[in-house]
């Protein structure tokens, strides 16, 4: 897969208006923001009944505060300000047409795109992105049916990541699968199950196995808790069909991931024990390595990210600092109980707001393709090789040669002058030596 652009990037443009994407073979992308969301969901029953007030307001479109409602606990009003935010009245449609969207639905431009949800259990994260994995599905799938001049097929592929392991949620057998690293493909998941679809209720049916499949657990918290981070992959491949078996064919390929993160609390709060804890600590060690990675990607320094250290953040990487647009849903409940891990949750979603990502689009070319653009390469290599080679430092090599042949003719010239010198001392001693004695003159002329 390469991200050429050309005509597919051209084609790009023109779907979606303003949008820049760079193709012609550069391998240049667009730099994209991490696009940051907060959803407040309303107080449950169980904190209304315990006369939780709620602590979290949203004053406009873009700015959440915290106002302590507490007599005897006054604080400052902080504000929070993010792409997005959205009060508890506002719907996952809401959310998803306002926040997500224009994110999600890159994929079928060839964009890798992701959409995260990060709060601590309770807070919302099955229950947004329940429904904005819904939404952009009829979105695409309505994309599709008003697009028949392309051909388009789509996979679907779903895993788990429970206590560092990794399953797949379409399969029944319950064996971890290992990640591979390729130079193409980056990180991938072995002997992953990928469905092509039939239809939307093909899909539909299938995230229902991989809701069934997700380990769910009883906390304190979260009577129903996913413990587990789940990440439904989509994979859009379209070809224009005029151009399809013939030579001109180029694909584009390009996934949509639906991340649903395990609770971001700590272990302790969730008053976990035995399994529970050992989940905590997994847990909270993927997610650890979320947030350094996030750190350290919107330090924007040229520092070390530690992406191998969680299987999660490995599998993301494409999406925390690489080639895919990317929009994190931060969820929030707004009770009292909980001020402490909104706090947390909205620390992590303002780091996250100061990571760019470099989207491309991925052109997969079909073989004649293929053939024709590596001949050309072949072509430009020669050409290359052919052309008087100026390169600077063989140049500067050349020269020292020069000056290294120019000294030796100087020392051969000198030791010549003094081999000519010691000759004619020679000559001349032997003259003298010669006039003395007959024998000797006849010894030293032999
Ligand atoms: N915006 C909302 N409006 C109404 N109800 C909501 C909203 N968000 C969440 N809920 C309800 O709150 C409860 C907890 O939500 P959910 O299961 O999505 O939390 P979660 O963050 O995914 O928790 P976990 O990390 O344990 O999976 C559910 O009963 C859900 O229906």
């Amino acid at each position: 897969m390469g991200a050429i652009g050309g005509d597919e990037s051209v084609q790009w443009d023109k779907m979606n208006g303003a949008e820049v994407v760079n193709g012609g073979g550069s391998g240049a992308g667009s730099l994209d923001r991490i696009q940051v969301l907060v959803r407040v969901r309303p107080l449950s029953d169980k904190e209304i009944a315990r006369g939780e007030p709620a602590e979290w307001e949203c004053i406009n479109d873009t700015t959440i505060m915290f106002r302590s409602t507490f007599p005897d606990r006054p604080t400052a009003p902080t504000a929070y300000t993010f792409d997005r935010v959205f009060h508890s009245e506002c719907s996952t449609k809401e959310v998803y047409q306002e926040g997500v969207k224009e994110v999600a639905l890159s994929v079928v431009g060839g964009i890798n795109s992701s959409v995260f949800a990060y709060g601590q259990t309770s807070s919302g994260k099955t229950f947004t992105m329940t429904g904005v994995t819904e939404c952009t599905v009829a979105d695409i799938y309505d994309y599709i049916n008003k697009h028949e001049e392309r051909a388009f097929v789509l996979k679907f592929s779903a895993i788990e990541i429970y206590n560092e392991v990794v399953r797949d949620l379409l399969s029944a057998e319950n064996t971890p699968l290992r990640l591979w690293d390729d130079a193409e493909k980056g990180t991938y998941v072995e002997n992953l199950t990928e469905v092509i679809l039939r239809d939307w209720n093909h899909l539909k049916g299938l995230i229902s196995v991989c809701e069934a499949q997700r380990k769910t657990g009883e906390t304190f918290l979260n009577e129903k808790s996913s413990r587990s981070h789940q990440i439904l992959k989509l994979t859009v491949e379209s070809s224009a069909r005029e151009f399809l078996g013939k030579d001109k064919s180029t694909t584009l390929v390009a996934s949509v991931n639906f991340v649903d993160l395990a609770g971001s609390e700590r272990a302790s709060q969730a008053m976990s024990a035995g399994t529970r804890l050992k989940e905590g600590c997994h847990i909270n060690k993927s997610l650890l390595s979320l947030g350094t990675v996030i750190r350290k990607l919107s330090m924007g320094s040229n520092a070390h990210v530690p992406y191998r250290d969680s299987k999660l953040t490995r599998i993301l990487q494409p999406s925390l600092g690489g080639n895919a647009r990317t929009a994190i849903i931060c969820t929030l409940s707004p009770a009292t109980s909980h001020i402490e891990q909104s706090r947390n949750t909205l620390f992590f979603g303002s780091c996250a707001k100061d990571v760019v990502t470099n989207a491309q689009v991925n052109v997969v070319m079909s073989d004649k393709t293929l053939v024709k653009h590596l001949q050309k390469e072949v072509a430009r290599l020669e050409s290359e090789l052919r052309q008087p080679v100026s390169n600077s430092s063989l140049e500067a090599q050349v020269k020292e040669k020069d000056n290294q042949i120019r000294k030796m003719e100087k020392e051969i010239k000198e030791l010549k002058s003094q081999r000519d010198l010691a000759q004619s001392r020679l000559q001349d001693l032997l003259q003298v030596v010669g006039d003395r004695d007959p024998k000797h003159q006849v010894f030293l002329l032999m």
